[in-house]
């Protein structure tokens, strides 16, 4: 079958659970050494270090594009297409103006003011990959959460292959992104972190790339702040007899042909439903373009599991975490409480993956490799920063005053109590006098 199937019997699960996370432990490589190298020479010699990186690696010396190169690329695409991604960003503006955490105070009692500012990053670094995995999709995805968020210049970097991807130019033009720089690879990843020549240091690097790249944005973890280290593609379909086997097919295959590496995964109560969405995998898979990709995803990391209930496969789900999971059953919002761990959850039969990836408005960054155990989306909230505010007036600080006393001499921090017992020592004096 094209798409193993299996009963669930414990075992099967936990071997699903097995392959996930070695693919993910093999998807990260060996390559930590060439990339710390790169980026301590990056940072030692600033500039000069990241043009030669980026004539040995790109053949080409970084630059900036000019405004002029945004707006031609934005007229070279298909007005269809800048008009999908106008609709797209849109829709991915108004669904994180709504999430938008705002600045807050708060009155405990009488002259006790606390609260929090939350305030945007001064300025984050975005990597949009080069090569066929060059989706303007995801420049709107990673610039447009951003913006909302109130961070004060975005710099977008890109390799600087011989034909940039105009589409990619365009959706920064649409985004307004403030800086694209055609600079690629760890070489990119290390002047965002150091600052050098005509890049300035950033508060926070996003996006997606290769095993170098994630490698270095791992390195630059703590130097600056970054999203996430993002893992092959992956998609969990939860469905019933009910579902429409052509339609879940199509939507396994929609991840399935990202990466070689990335996982299609079913979770059924019915065999036949199994063995159906399997043949259609396979026909429709035959006439993609993508099929030797596919080919190896879906047979390395596909497959079906069969359970005598979908309250077991929800189990199942949440060890998995995955990136994407749909549930398409005959009322899959009962369903929804079943399910903790997943970067997406996509309800019904018309809420399609890709309609995640292009359209609906929450971002596609999504957290994969089970890390959405316990990690969110990329959103505002990933470029906004939140200082607490504390302000009381005199009677108020009195009223604590013994108890801070007693709790920094129970730690031996003299200084501590002091700090709080001097501001009331003069009127103690005075009282005396
Ligand atoms: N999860 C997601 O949402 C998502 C989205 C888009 C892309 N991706 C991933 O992004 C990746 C894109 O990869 P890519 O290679 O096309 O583009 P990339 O921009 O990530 O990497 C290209 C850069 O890698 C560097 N490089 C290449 N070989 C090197 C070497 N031997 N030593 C040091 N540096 C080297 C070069 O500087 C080059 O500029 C893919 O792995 C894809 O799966 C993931
Ligand atoms: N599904 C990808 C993240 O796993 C994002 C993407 C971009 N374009 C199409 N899909
Ligand atoms: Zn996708």
């Amino acid at each position: 079958m094209f798409l193993k199937t299996v009963l669930a019997d414990g075992q099967a699960e936990q071997a699903v659970i097995r392959e996930m996370k070695a693919r993910a432990a093999g998807a990260r490589g060996d390559i930590e050494q060439t990339v710390r190298a790169i980026m301590d020479d990056v940072q030692a010699r600033g500039w000069d270090a990241v043009c030669e990186y980026a004539g040995k690696f790109d053949g080409k010396a970084p630059y900036i594009v000019a405004p002029s190169e945004l707006e031609a690329a934005y007229a070279a695409c298909a007005p269809s297409l800048t008009a999908a991604l106008e609709k797209a960003a849109a829709n991915i503006r108004d669904y994180h103006e709504q999430m938008l955490i705002k600045s807050w105070e708060w009155e405990r009692g009488s002259g006790e003011t606390l609260g929090q500012t939350v305030r945007g990053l001064a300025r984050v670094g975005i990597y949009v990959p080069g090569g066929t995995a060059a989706y303007p999709s995801s420049v709107l995805m990673n610039a447009i959460p951003a913006q909302v968020a109130g961070v004060g210049e975005i710099i977008m970097v890109t390799p600087p292959t011989e034909n940039m991807s105009i589409e990619v130019l365009a959706a920064a033009k649409i985004v307004g992104v403030d800086k694209v720089i055609a600079v690629g690879g760890v070489q990119a990843v290390a002047a965002l972190t150091y600052g050098a020549g005509m890049i300035p240091q950033v508060d926070k690097i996003v996006g997606p790339g290769n095993a170098y790249v994630a490698a270095a944005k791992k390195l630059a973890f703590g130097t600056v702040d970054i999203d996430m280290i993002a893992g092959p593609s992956e998609v969990l379909v939860i469905a019933d007899h009910t579902a429409n086997p052509t339609w879940v097919a199509a939507d396994l295959l929609s991840q399935a042909e990202h990466d070689r590496l990335a996982s299609a995964v079913l979770l059924t109560d019915s065999m036949a439903q199994a063995q159906a969405v399997s043949c259609e995998m396979e026909r429709m898979a035959r006439a993609l373009p993508r099929w030797e990709i596919i080919r190896e995803s879906v047979a390395g990391y596909g497959c079906a599991i069969v359970f005598e209930d979908l309250k077991e496969a929800c189990k199942m789900a949440d060890m998995v975490a995955p990136e994407h999971l749909e549930v398409m059953t005959a009322a899959p919002r009962e369903l929804l409480p079943y399910l903790h761990n997943a970067g997406a959850i996509f309800l019904g039969r018309y809420a399609p993956e890709p309609l995640g990836d292009y359209m609906a408005g929450p971002c596609h960054v999504l957290p994969t490799s089970g890390t959405a155990r316990f990690f969110s989306p990329l959103s505002t909230d990933t470029f906004l920063k939140k200082t607490s505010i504390i302000e009381y007036t005199r009677d108020a600080l009195q009223g604590y005053a013994q108890d801070i006393i007693a709790l920094a001499q129970s730690e031996h921090l003299d200084a501590h109590a002091n700090s709080v017992a001097v501001r009331f020592a003069e009127e103690a004096q005075d009282e005396k006098c």
